[in-house]
């Protein structure tokens, strides 16, 4: 864990940047700041690897107080992934990643063979590990520096805006990715972001935070969404929370109509599209699936020509529909 106990930060020019700060940061999970730009989200974060300096108050990995070792050696225990991936220019991907291994005096072939494996398990293509950062699209070049903070396989990983510059579709991979990756690696992970929606997606917790560096609340997303603490959280989190906390309803808690007549399926059951009279079908339309959300129905139903969304299997079988009336009853219970 780490722990956040009345942190201060003043900058020399008397800018108060993060006020008072205490929170409780729990081991092994997505952790989010959130806010409005300035608000002293990145001088929050930074200062848990002491890249900046505190003012005053505590903070502590795991009941240590992070000022009693020197801050080189914290460095080592805490990967740190920035925007624009903040790759070295003149050395090879691959030897971007292996560098903290090399410093941590692991020889060559090990520390390269490392790096290829982290390659491979952020999902770059491992064709590109040999060319030179500028060679390659800012979506990959952030796989490279997520690779590169976990050279090192350090507890905590520090990601200050890692995907905002970045096109919204390969922001979409890059966060999938990351879910998919924590499922595996179990980090400690602190995400900067001024972007909601992110903080939702990637947050087990979210830290909104208000100018000023003060907490303006820290719970999961789904709290966050349903109880928002004061006015300035709940503006922040817009006017449309409720069908974002869509997200956190799960499919299970709905009962499916049959499958109509007028949805054309072939031979293994999978949905063709929809029957109205025309020699064309209709096309189905997103189909969502009893592991996805109630959102993902509700975008189903939404975007499906009859408003009925279709609900299949693990093989693309359609089981059941939603319509209208099932999706209200089940909003309303
Ligand atoms: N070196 C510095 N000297 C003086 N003031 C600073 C310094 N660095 C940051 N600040 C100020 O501290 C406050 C918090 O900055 P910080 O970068 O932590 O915010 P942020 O929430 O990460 O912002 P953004 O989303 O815009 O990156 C801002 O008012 C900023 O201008």
């Amino acid at each position: 864990m780490i722990e956040f106990e009345d942190v201060t930060k003043q900058y020399p020019d008397g800018t108060v940047a993060v006020d008072k700060l205490s929170m409780r940061i729990p081991s092994n999970e997505i952790t989010v700041f959130v806010g409005p730009s300035g608000c002293g989200k990145t001088t929050s974060l930074r200062m848990i690897n002491r890249t900046i300096e505190r003012s005053s108050g505590t903070i502590s990995i795991d009941g240590e107080d992070i000022n009693a070792g020197d801050p080189v050696t914290l460095r080592r225990g805490i990967g740190y992934v920035i925007q624009h991936a903040g790759l070295f220019p003149h050395k090879k991907v691959v030897d971007n990643v292996a560098t903290v291994p090399l410093l941590l005096g692991w020889d060559r072939k090990k520390a390269r063979a490392t790096a290829m494996e982290l390659l491979e398990r952020v999902g770059l293509d491992l064709k590109l590990a040999e060319r030179y950062p500028a060679q390659l699209s800012g979506g990959q070049q952030q796989r490279v520096g997520v690779a590169r903070a976990l050279a090192a396989d350090p507890k905590i990983m520090l990601m200050d805006e890692p995907f905002s510059a970045v096109d919204p579709i390969v922001r979409h991979q890059l966060q999938e990715e990351l879910l998919r990756l924590q499922r595996d690696i179990g980090k400690t992970i602190v995400f900067v972001t001024h972007d909601i929606d992110e903080a939702i997606k990637l947050g087990d917790n979210v830290a909104v935070l208000q100018v000023g560096g003060k907490l303006a609340q820290f719970a999961p997303p789904s709290e966050l969404l349903a109880n928002p603490a004061d006015p300035f959280v709940e503006s922040f989190v817009g006017q449309d929370r409720g069908y974002r906390a869509l997200t956190f309803l799960q499919i299970s808690e709905l009962e499916f109509g049959p499958l109509p007549a007028e949805l054309v399926l072939d031979e293994a059951g999978r949905p063709m599209g929809w029957r109205n009279g025309a020699a064309d079908l209709l096309p189905v339309g997103p189909v969502f699936t009893k592991s996805d959300s109630m959102r993902a129905a509700l975008d189903s139903l939404l975007t499906s020509p009859t408003q009925q969304g279709v609900c299949v299997d693990e093989t693309g079988k359609a089981i059941g529909i939603v319509d209208h009336n099932i999706l209200a009853g089940a909003l309303r219970s």
